[in-house]
């Protein structure tokens, strides 16, 4: 919902620009920690969501830990003044540099995804004369029932080690000794808004981490990772993503001992809602079959509806409520069909000079823009 006031603001603006609600990122981060607090809960931010700067320093701010995919998010993450003792970095693909890096900057704990990265990491961090904080990331074969592109826990998937290596994981870290093994990490994919799928997943945990403890290998670190899912149909009314029933489900059947912590690595629930992308309306085509509104912003801006069909609620902001509606494609400027933020939608008579706000973009929206067509960057404006 935007303010008549914040309309007109806009409409002097140059489009398109990301919008993000600074009070909004602030309200979700304070739920976020009122609920995890209460159980005692690590919470990381995966800067892969949106390493917008006014937004990773509000993060900060509160004192959460970062979530790394890469050498250069470990380093943003340190510059921006993120805890180096709350920096975690994962991904398949490790680099020796980003590796080198990492151990510089005595990280908290790299997530491992394969025997052969943990050998490498023994190797650099000997050479170096340090030890290596890991953690074993488990692909745990839980389903997370979300798109298939943003599913990451099955075994068809790349990510983590498979529970038919862990008696070679055992043997291996026994020989491994500039690697010191904290613990467990497991993420099953992403826009989860099915919450039992967190207790499958917690089933599955504490049947693995029994495993180890088993087979005397100390957990005193389980990262259940990130991947609560937002309501993107309804992002003025459920604008603030339930926490508290999301937090309880791993207190109830999670297992964890007195000695063991349990991380959490949240990216979209944080910072979704508090972002749209903000667009004017170029031209509009009536057509016989349908009717487009072309755009100033494309997939260019806002990838997600291209690559995953994803849903965005698309509001016609220059226009109030009451008036007479029709259908259009929203589509952008790109030389691709696949251009199109959604079909038939229904918005109030549009014309051109209008502007069209996507809403819940603040997530993987920014962050996966590219300047094909040769688009410039797109800009940023902050609300308070
Ligand atoms: C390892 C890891 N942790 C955390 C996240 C954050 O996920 P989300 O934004 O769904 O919370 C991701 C992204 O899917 C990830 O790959
Ligand atoms: N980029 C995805 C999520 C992937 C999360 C990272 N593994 C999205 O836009 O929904």
């Amino acid at each position: 919902m935007f303010s008549n006031e914040l309309v007109n603001k806009f409409q002097s603006l140059e489009t398109p620009f990301y919008y993000y609600n600074v009070a909004l990122l602030k309200e979700t981060l304070e739920a976020c920690q009122a609920a995890s607090s209460k159980y005692n809960f690590h919470v990381h931010y995966a800067l892969k969501a949106n390493f917008d700067e006014r937004v990773l320093q509000t993060i900060r701010s509160y004192n959460i830990g970062a979530d790394c995919v890469s050498g250069g998010e470990v380093k943003k993450a340190i510059e921006i003044g993120f805890g180096k003792e709350k920096v975690v970095f994962a991904g398949v693909g490790k680099s020796d540099a980003e590796i080198n890096y990492a151990l510089d900057q005595d990280i908290f704990c790299f997530n491992v995804e394969s025997i052969q990265e943990l050998e490498v990491i023994n190797d650099l961090a000997a050479k170096k004369g340090k030890t290596a904080r890991v953690a074993l990331r488990i692909n745990p074969n839980v389903n997370a029932y979300t798109h298939k592109y943003i599913t990451t826990g099955l075994e068809e998937n790349k990510f983590g080690i498979n529970q038919w290596e862990f008696d070679k994981v055992v043997a291996a870290l026994r020989n491994l000794s500039n690697l010191k093994c904290l613990g467990l990490h497991f993420h099953i994919g992403s826009q989860i808004t099915d919450l039992n799928v967190f207790k499958s997943l917690c089933i599955k945990v504490n049947e693995i981490v029994k495993w180890f403890v088993d087979r005397h290998v100390e957990i005193s670190v389980i990262n259940v990772g990130g991947g609560l899912g937002v309501d993107y149909y309804h992002p003025d009314t459920k604008s603030v993503v339930d926490f508290e029933t999301y937090f309880k489900i791993f207190d109830s059947f999670l297992e964890r001992s007195a000695n063991q912590e349990v991380h959490f690595e949240l990216g979209r629930a944080l910072v979704a809602n508090c972002g749209s992308l903000i667009s004017r309306v170029l031209y509009v085509k009536n057509g016989q079959v349908t009717n487009f509104a072309i755009l100033d912003a494309g997939m260019t801006e806002l990838m997600r509806p291209a690559l995953y069909q994803a849903y965005h609620k698309i509001e016609n902001i220059s226009k109030t409520s009451g008036e007479k509606t029709k259908n259009y494609d929203v589509v952008g400027p790109i030389c691709e069909s696949t251009d199109c933020f959604a079909k038939a939608v229904e918005l109030p008579e549009t014309q051109r000079g209008d502007l069209i706000a996507i809403r819940t973009a603040g997530a993987y929206g920014e962050v996966m823009a590219s300047n094909y067509n040769l688009r410039d960057k797109v800009r940023v404006v902050y609300g308070e």
